[in-house]
Parts: C-alpha cells; structure tokens; sequence
C-alpha cells in the first residue's frame, strides 16, 4: 500500500490494512465488555510492551465507550531483541506499579507467535495472586506456537512470517506503521 511514506520502499506486502485493524479492535473490545458487564470493580488492563502500545491505546478507548470501568497498566517484557526470533529469555523491563491480588486482569497483546512471552506472563500474574486473567491478543500465528497459551480473544490469524507495523517491529523500527505488513528480504541484509 504505496502512501507515500517513508517506508513504502521497505514494505514488501501488506497483510492487514489500518482499517481492517480498526474495525476488529472495536469488535474485540465490544466482546470484552459484554463478557465483564458484571465487574463491579472494573477490569485492570496491562499492557504488554513495547508491541502492545498502539493496540491498547485503540483498544481501551473503544472499551471506554461501552464499559466496564478499566484502569491501564503497563508491563516491558522483551525476547526478540533486534532479532526476528525469540531468544527464549523473556526478560522484564519494566514491572507493574501496583498490587493486582483480587482483580480482574485482561492481558493486553500484540502478538502470539511462539506462546513463550505469554506463557511466562500468565505464570507471573497468576503468581501474582489475580481473581481471573484473560488474553486479548491482536494477531496470533497457529504455525508458530510452542507453547499453547489460553487466549480467549483473538483478533486475526497470520501466516508464520514476520510481520512488522501497529506497535510490532524489527530491530525497534517500523512500530508506527498504520498497518500490518511483511518487509522486502533485503532489508534484513542492511544488518
Ligand atoms: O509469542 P512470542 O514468540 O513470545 O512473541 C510475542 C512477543 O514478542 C514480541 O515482543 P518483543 O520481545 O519483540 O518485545 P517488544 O514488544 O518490545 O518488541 C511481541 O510484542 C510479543 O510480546
Ligand atoms: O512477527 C513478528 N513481528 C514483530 N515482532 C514479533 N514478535 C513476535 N513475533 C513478531
Ligand atoms: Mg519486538
């Protein structure tokens, strides 16, 4: 999808357009909320990041409308590094702030490619003494998995490419991208 933009040259094919993204964040979010009508104390958002950043900023404005009340949290795990492999090690840059024993949690997530960032995460939390964690994940690729995770929203199915665009990158570039879209090979080789 030529635009114009800087990244048009590096952008091999798109896989899910900006409006595509939209309207499903809206449908997930419509789920959620009929699904947690009945959380008198609201749901505790937590944001994986840095790839969940543009989702959840959609996602939790689209929830706001219908409710029930949310607080937004935020999480930085990394294992992919400048790679587009996981390394296995999932490591935590930055922890929650708060105490989440009791509370209604809705793990916020890019991506589910190998199951491992998650599969850690849901371990961690429910260390961590939540009432209940969901998973809403944007994309999931089924021929990835090594790790089955319980996710109960799922926005789209991939193919087992890596992807880049709407908070997801190589090397940290290409977060911003409007869209959901495989890179041209040689800008792997650039190094
Ligand atoms: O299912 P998995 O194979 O574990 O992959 C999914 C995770 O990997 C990516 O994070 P990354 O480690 O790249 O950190 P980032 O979000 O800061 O880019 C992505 O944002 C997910 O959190
Ligand atoms: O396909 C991907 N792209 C970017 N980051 C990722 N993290 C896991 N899978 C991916
Ligand atoms: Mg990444």
């Amino acid at each position: 999808m030529a635009d114009g933009s800087w990244y048009d040259a590096d952008i091999d094919r798109v896989i899910i357009t900006e409006e595509e993204i939209q309207e499903k964040v809206r449908a997930l979010a419509a789920k959620v909320a009929a699904d947690h009508a009945d959380a008198t104390d609201g749901l505790l958002l937590v944001c994986v990041l840095k790839g969940a950043l543009m989702f959840m900023a959609d996602f939790s404005r689209a929830l706001g409308r219908l409710g029930p009340p949310a607080e937004l949290e935020f999480m930085a795990v990394s294992s992919y590094g400048h790679g587009t492999a996981s390394s296995g090690v999932v490591r935590i840059m930055k922890d929650l702030d708060r105490d989440i024993a009791g509370r209604r949690v809705v793990v916020v997530e890019d991506i589910v490619d190998s199951g491992l960032t998650l599969s850690w995460l849901l371990r961690y939390l429910e260390s961590r003494n939540a009432a209940r964690v969901d998973v809403v994940a944007l994309f999931r690729k089924p021929d990835a998995v090594r790790v089955e995770v319980p996710v109960r929203y799922v926005g789209f199915d991939l193919p087992n490419e890596f992807v880049v665009g709407y908070g997801l990158d190589y090397a940290e570039r290409y977060r911003e991208v409007p869209f959901v879209g495989v890179l041209r090979p040689e800008v792997y080789q650039r190094g």
